[in-house]
């Protein structure tokens, strides 16, 4: 049976294949309990377990996949969607849907110019050339600023869309797009920033946010399997729960329960428990693991006892 023949009845689902979210989405996968196995540099691979067939593709081409309707669902980066919403609006029936905040590939879409140059501020740019992945959005940001200073975005004929010549150059590259300053290519670039060293390493300096960007799942608006959608979604929204959360117990008296309360408030409400001891209760309640060290020295502050907190493998909320 050919590889196409096989994929029939099975929901394609989209994972980058390399990058920045590959690692992470394959652990979302782990555990979602989707397994497969995936030959050397195949770019499909069949899950053993579900009716899930994962099609491996750059994050950037995975939104136009899923939003034409021919992916069920999807892992990528908001920008990458906002790119392709900017070239291929979403209809009533084409486009995707977001229906999950993943938490990681968290990063920022920024004008960034010389360090040591005169540019402070983006109107500075028109007129001028800026390397970009991301030429749909640059090309929006650039004509928005081009009708706020008044001098371009006027229908003139140039045939670009009905809306105007651009005066601003927007240059593509697919990488390493900073190198285009650095060659002499571009006065300016609009790029990804995580930590800021790549651009600050290249003597660019950022004066603009054009957008904030993380890992998001997403689903066609008319998937082939929307039950197994849903479960998907779910096991995956349990697994992001349990990365985000621990679960923290502890012994206090009940006359302190008010005060322990406001620190441990949990994701509904705690759980307590009588303890055999007269006037004393046990608490469990799910706690953001990034505050868990602070909430554990305000619970002993407040005169809990045996304070623990733990991991949590897996949940479903
Ligand atoms: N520095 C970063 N920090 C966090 N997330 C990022 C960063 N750079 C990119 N991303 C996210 O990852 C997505 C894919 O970008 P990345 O550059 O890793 O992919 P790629 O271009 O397919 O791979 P490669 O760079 O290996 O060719 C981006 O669209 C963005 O959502
Ligand atoms: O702010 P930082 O933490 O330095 O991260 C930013 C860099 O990360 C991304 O590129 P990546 O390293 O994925 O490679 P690419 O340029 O080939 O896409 C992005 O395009 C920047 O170059």
């Amino acid at each position: 049976m050919s590889a196409l023949e096989q994929l029939n009845g099975k929901l394609l689902f989209a994972i980058p294949k390399k990058g920045r979210l590959k690692e992470k989405a394959l652990s979302l996968l782990d555990g979602s309990d989707v397994q497969f196995n995936r030959s050397d540099r195949s770019d499909i691979a069949f899950s053993n377990n579900t009716p899930v067939a994962l099609v491996f593709l750059p994050a950037s081409d995975i939104p136009a996949f899923v939003g034409r309707g021919k992916g069920a669902l999807g892992i990528t980066g908001s920008d990458c969607i906002l790119e392709y919403e900017s070239k291929e609006p979403p209809t009533a029936t084409s486009g995707v849907e977001q229906i999950l905040d993943l938490g990681f590939g968290r990063c920022k879409l920024q004008v960034q110019v010389p360090e040591k140059g005169e540019v402070e501020r983006p109107e500075q740019l028109v007129g001028k050339t800026i390397a970009t992945s991301f030429d749909g959005l640059s090309r929006k940001y650039f004509r928005e600023l081009e009708r706020k200073v008044g001098g371009g975005g006027q229908v003139n004929g140039s045939g670009e869309g009905g809306e105007g010549k651009l005066q601003t150059n927007i240059l593509h590259a697919s990488g390493s797009v900073e190198a285009a300053y650095s060659l002499g290519m571009a006065d300016a670039v609009v790029d990804l920033v995580e930590s800021g060293l790549t651009m600050r390493v290249a003597g660019l300096k950022p004066i603009a946010t054009v957008l904030e960007s993380s890992a998001v799942l997403i689903r066609s608006k008319h998937p082939s399997d929307p039950k197994w959608v849903d479960l998907l979604t779910d096991r995956m929204r349990g697994v992001i729960t349990a990365q985000r959360y621990v679960l923290c117990t502890y012994n206090v008296e009940r006359r302190l329960l008010d005060q322990v309360h406001k620190i441990t408030p949990g994701k509904r409400a705690p759980t307590i428990n009588n303890l055999e001891e007269e006037g004393w209760v046990a608490v469990q309640a799910m706690v953001e693991s990034d505050r868990a060290a602070v909430a554990m020295d305000e619970l002993k502050a407040a005169g809990a006892q045996d304070i623990l907190i733990i991991k949590l493998e897996n949940t479903r909320v």
